[in-house]
């Protein structure tokens, strides 16, 4: 990335501690009863739920282990996405993203109008996938969008495609148990998921001669469902613990997926979960790479409380908002500095005085 751009540096308030606290809070959750065959007893299942459950309303994050995802397959995309960055810029910019088209190679993307100290290559897990047209509110259209695919490494597309199928299962499994621990039924959030916008993105951060001063990823919180994560063994990425704000690192855990919840179960569970603010720190000696899967529902999805979870007691906090345009306006704001604050949820919260 050449001399240290001004754009990579961060305010001295959001600047990275370099000595930091390591997690041992984070709950690791051991997924195995799922894939017991014949299936588990009725009551280590409850248990299952109310791990999760606790984690998601204390943490908003955990890492999952035995979770039925067959390593071969991670590790072929691991080595397809090493494959990939290591080449040239002008050959990744081959395949780079443009403002029609939201997916490919990309090196200058911006959290909170700060550059993150990372390249990353995006797709969509549908292929192709239908997202609105622009993030006009007005503006009905729809556009399809279509993965790029590099000429090098040619595996890279069977290996996402079979990756991306284990991501999929593992992630509606996941969703099920957070259903069950929110007191609803198995399948209830399944129907938001028919014609999903989930998308995956190959993370790599090259080593950084300032990571003091610049971050991989700013701190942000994620806009979709659930965000499956794999990391290598090398760290960066801190979550803002709730109980005091402190970031804490998520120390790598071999072969582990690392789950947070996101923005729509915050709503959905009308803030009974969290998604919770994160971010990434580089170093100055190793590169790090990683593999996000994010869960997101159809474009035409109205995201608002689960009207099971509300009562007088405790009103819906959101207003509907369509996940779409949400989206479209988040991607727009990654790809170029804007003016305006980056669209947040906080923006559909219900006031309380005016709450019924
Ligand atoms: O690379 C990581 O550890 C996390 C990346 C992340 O938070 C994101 O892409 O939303
Ligand atoms: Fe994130």
């Amino acid at each position: 990335m050449g001399e240290v751009d001004e754009a990579f540096i961060q305010a001295v308030e959001h600047r990275p501690k370099i000595a930091v606290t390591e997690a041992e809070g984070i709950p690791l959750i051991n997924l195995s009863i799922l894939n017991s065959n014949p299936p588990s007893n009725p009551s280590s299942l409850q248990t299952l739920v109310e791990e999760i459950g606790d984690a998601c309303h204390n943490w908003g994050f955990f890492q999952v282990i035995n979770h039925g995802v067959p390593l071969e397959r991670r590790e072929k995309l691991e080595l397809a996405s090493r494959k990939f960055f290591a080449q040239s810029t002008e050959e990744k910019r081959k395949v780079r993203r443009d403002e029609v088209n939201p997916l490919g190679y990309y090196d200058t993307e911006h959290t909170k109008n700060v550059r993150d100290w990372k390249e990353v290559f995006d797709l969509t897990v549908k292929n192709p996938t239908v997202i609105p047209a622009s993030h006009e509110a007005g503006d009905n259209g729809l556009k399809k969008i279509v993965n790029r695919w590099p000429e090098y490494p040619s595996e890279l597309r069977e290996a996402f495609e079979e990756y991306a199928k284990e991501m999929e299962k593992l992630a509606y499994k996941l969703l099920e148990l957070i259903s069950l621990s929110l007191g609803l039924p198995a399948n209830r959030l399944s129907g938001f998921f028919n014609d999903h916008t989930s998308f995956f993105r190959l993370n790599h951060y090259p080593a950084c001669p300032v990571p003091h001063l610049a971050l991989g990823v700013g701190r942000h919180k994620d806009g979709g469902a659930l965000t499956i994560l794999a990391q290598d063994d090398v760290g960066g990425l801190q979550v803002k613990r709730k109980t005091d704000g402190e970031w804490i690192r998520v120390k790598p855990t071999p072969h582990a997926y690392i789950v947070n919840v996101g923005d729509i179960i915050q709503v959905w569970s009308n803030d009974r979960y969290e998604s919770v603010e994160h971010r990434v720190m580089v170093n100055s000696e190793k590169e790090r790479f990683s593999m996000p899967f994010f869960l997101n529902p159809d474009h035409n999805v109205m995201v608002e409380p689960l009207e099971e979870l509300i009562t007088k007691q405790n009103p819906a906090k959101y207003r509907a908002y369509n996940w779409g345009k949400f989206f479209a306006t988040r991607k727009l704001s990654n790809f170029k500095k804007l003016d305006v604050e980056n669209i947040q949820i906080h923006h559909f919260r219900i006031k309380e005085e005016s709450s019924y």
